[in-house]
């Protein structure tokens, strides 16, 4: 059966006696895209590392619980099997001296996958992705590709574990227009076909504006608002909310609610 409903529950996280993360909730599920926007610092990341039980060293989660389809799971349960990652910086979550080959073996044989169906899977993982040739990029080191190959190469390693639910960690931020543009496209299909469930974690209201469903806006560890995107764009109700508004319509005037 395939999963259809993840929620994270009071997920708090402290370093120290500094609460990081104070309280957040939320519910994904398949085929819509959740964002989680916010000033840099305000919580976001550790809010999905939580949930994945991949917090950072000096960080620890100290409360909250995750359930899948109604039912409480262990975070390390979920994470490559039920929830796929795409990070910001695509260049450094590589191993330079290894191929794009070497890293999709490690992660299918992370996942127990058979062997015998490897090649077939990643080979199918890659073209929808948007990257032809598989067998030729299996043999490519991260320098020989571009940051928007590499960023493809990422989500194609994720739909290689078909997992239902990807979080996707500033997916764009690192990227040129052209290939920014791409990536939501890319997402935005997958959603499409595969019905795929999507936290976006973004400062970018304009990647908001193109693909989300629904936004959390955090600040200071906690979240502050909460709203279908359209309530987002035209009447925020909180101040952090207004001025992540405010600060994209000064930049994209052109753009005023697009969604
Ligand atoms: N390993 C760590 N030890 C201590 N504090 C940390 C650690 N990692 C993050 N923090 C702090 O936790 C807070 C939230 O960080 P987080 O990375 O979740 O923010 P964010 O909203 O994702 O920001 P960004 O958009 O910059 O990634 C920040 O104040 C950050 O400095």
């Amino acid at each position: 059966m395939s999963h259809q409903t993840l929620n994270l529950v009071d997920i708090a996280v402290d370093a120290g006696a500094i609460r990081l993360v104070d309280g957040v909730s939320l519910t994904l599920a398949r085929g819509e895209v959740v964002a989680l926007v916010g000033a840099s610092g305000s919580g976001k990341s550790l809010t999905c590392a939580a949930a994945l039980d991949a917090l950072p060293a000096g960080t620890r989660r100290q409360g909250g619980q995750v359930w899948l389809d109604g039912a409480p799971i262990a975070p390390e349960r979920l994470r490559g099997r039920v929830v796929a990652s795409v990070l910001q910086n695509p260049r450094s979550a590589f191993n330079p001296v290894r191929t794009l080959g070497d890293h999709a073996e490690e992660t299918l044989q992370a996942l127990g996958m058979e062997k015998s169906c490897w090649k077939e899977r990643i080979h199918r993982a890659l073209r929808e992705a948007g990257l032809d040739e598989p067998q030729r990029l299996l043999g490519l080191y991260p320098f020989e590709m571009s940051g928007g190959m590499l960023q493809r190469a990422m989500i194609a390693l994720a739909l290689a574990s078909e997992a239902p639910f990807l979080f996707a960690d500033e997916p764009t931020t690192d990227l040129d227009v052209i290939h920014q543009r791409e990536i939501l496209d890319l997402l935005a299909g997958l959603r499409e076909r595969f019905g795929l469930g999507i936290l976006l974690i973004t400062h970018d209201m304009g990647v908001v504006a193109r693909l989300a469903d629904r936004v959390l806006v955090m600040d200071q560890g906690c979240v502050q608002e909460s709203a279908p995107v359209e309530a987002i764009f035209r009447q925020p109700r909180h101040a952090v909310t207004r001025a992540l508004v405010a600060a994209h319509l000064s930049l994209y005037p052109a753009q005023e609610i697009t969604p």
